[in-house]
């Protein structure tokens, strides 16, 4: 039943009255807005500018969820030669009160930012959403897990600096919670420091719990196609705040728009953003999300005897000696090197000014999650 969905969006998020100009912050707390976001935003508030939080970019315009309903604005000023500093889905825009056009004027440093790299063999990046928090990663119960491929959208989640979290979606389909455990317990072992959620939207076993998760941040679903991220929006969503949000939108006149948003209001609170890059979206210089996906490999191997130890048949190496032990199976080594050759292929294609980027603007905050994340798990960090 969807009656926990049905509650705060319906109460203030945009008065129908028109134009609110006393309380921006509060309507702007439902898109995620917060005192560090505001202390951010002072020098620009000095200047009269509104802030707003980017729904939606086409060629050249962008879509903006102000306090006062959601508005058009030029990106010319934000739309830089520089691919990883184009505005995206999710920045937090600075926008001009008026004007025709009017214009975003810059938009505040990310927190978090997920990137594709666009092609093979250009050295080109493209962001596709920014300040996520949570990277759902929807995994379906339908059909054989392959841990390799979760283990592939955990870099690139831990990457972007969000936190992953994995979803088994159509739980329904495994009845049996005795095999239903031992298929969480595997993806677990491929997941150190992350919470792993059978969930069904058929039987909408999970569904609140993940609401709740959910409901402290920003959003993104990942996962292959047909693993069931339209279905997960949609019981998260419920079909009628999506009417609701796209009437609710209002153009800098005042008039209702009807375009389409890549980033929503969760009626439980949070919000989510799905836009179609992302839906594609694959393994991008994610070496230190690698490292973190395998943690436990890499703890070990803090305990060979060669600091260098390829843990190939070098003496004294302590993954060798885990998996002799049956403490880590071949199929987590085989993976980790398999995503790290892969990653190395990645790179030397990429450019190292990028690199360097990513690498600076999420390394500390990166870090810090990641330690969390492994402590919450009890993973042996020492
Ligand atoms: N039994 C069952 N089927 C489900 C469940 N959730 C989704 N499905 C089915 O799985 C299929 C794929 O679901 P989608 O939500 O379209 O998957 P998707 O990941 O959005 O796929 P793309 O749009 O291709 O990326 C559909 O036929 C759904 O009806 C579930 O909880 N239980
Ligand atoms: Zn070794």
């Amino acid at each position: 039943m969807s009656s926990s969905f049905s509650t705060p969006f319906n109460t203030s998020a945009f008065g129908t009255s028109g134009f609110n100009t006393s309380a921006p912050s509060r309507p702007l707390a439902a898109y995620g807005w917060d005192d560090a976001w505001a202390a951010e935003f002072t020098p620009y508030a000095e200047q009269g500018l509104v802030p707003g939080r980017v729904v939606r970019v086409d060629r050249g315009q962008c879509d903006v969820a102000t306090a006062d309903g959601t508005l058009r604005a030029d990106t010319a000023y934000v739309t830089p030669h520089d691919p990883m500093r184009v505005i995206c889905t999710g920045d937090w825009a600075v926008v001009e009160p008026g004007g025709d056009p009017r214009f975003v004027r810059a938009y505040l440093p990310r927190r978090t930012a997920f990137v594709r790299s666009t092609s093979s063999n250009r050295s080109e990046a493209q962001i596709l959403a920014a300040n996520v928090d949570h990277a759902i990663i929807a995994v379906s119960l339908a059909v054989e897990l392959d841990l390799g491929r979760i283990e592939r959208f955990l870099a690139l989640a831990w990457e972007s600096g969000a936190q992953p979290l994995v979803v088994l979606t159509k739980a329904d389909l495994v009845p049996d919670p005795v095999g239903l455990s031992y298929l969480v317990r595997d993806v677990e072992t491929a997941a150190p420091g992350v919470q792993v959620l059978p969930v069904s939207a058929t039987t909408r076993e999970g569904i609140d719990i993940l609401a709740a998760v959910v409901a402290g941040g920003t959003s993104v679903l990942l996962g292959q196609s047909g693993a069931g991220k339209s279905t997960l929006a949609n019981a998260l969503l419920g079909a009628e705040v999506m009417v609701v949000q796209a009437i609710r939108d209002v153009d800098g006149k005042g008039r209702h728009t009807t375009t389409t948003r890549n980033l929503l209001v969760l009626p439980g609170g949070g919000v989510l953003i799905d836009t179609p890059g992302l839906r594609g979206v694959g393994l991008y210089d994610a070496e230190s999300g690698v490292g973190q996906v395998f943690a436990e490999i890499e703890e070990l191997a803090t305990d060979c005897r060669f600091h260098d130890c390829a843990h190939q048949a070098e003496p004294g190496c302590a993954v060798l000696a885990a998996i002799e032990d049956g403490s880590l199976s071949e199929r987590r080594l085989d993976s980790y090197r398999k995503l790290l050759r892969e990653n190395q292929r990645i790179v030397a294609k990429t450019d190292a000014r990028v690199r360097a980027e990513l690498r600076r603007e999420w390394r500390l905050r990166g870090a810090e999650g990641r330690a969390n994340g492994v402590l919450k798990r009890g993973r042996g960090v020492s």
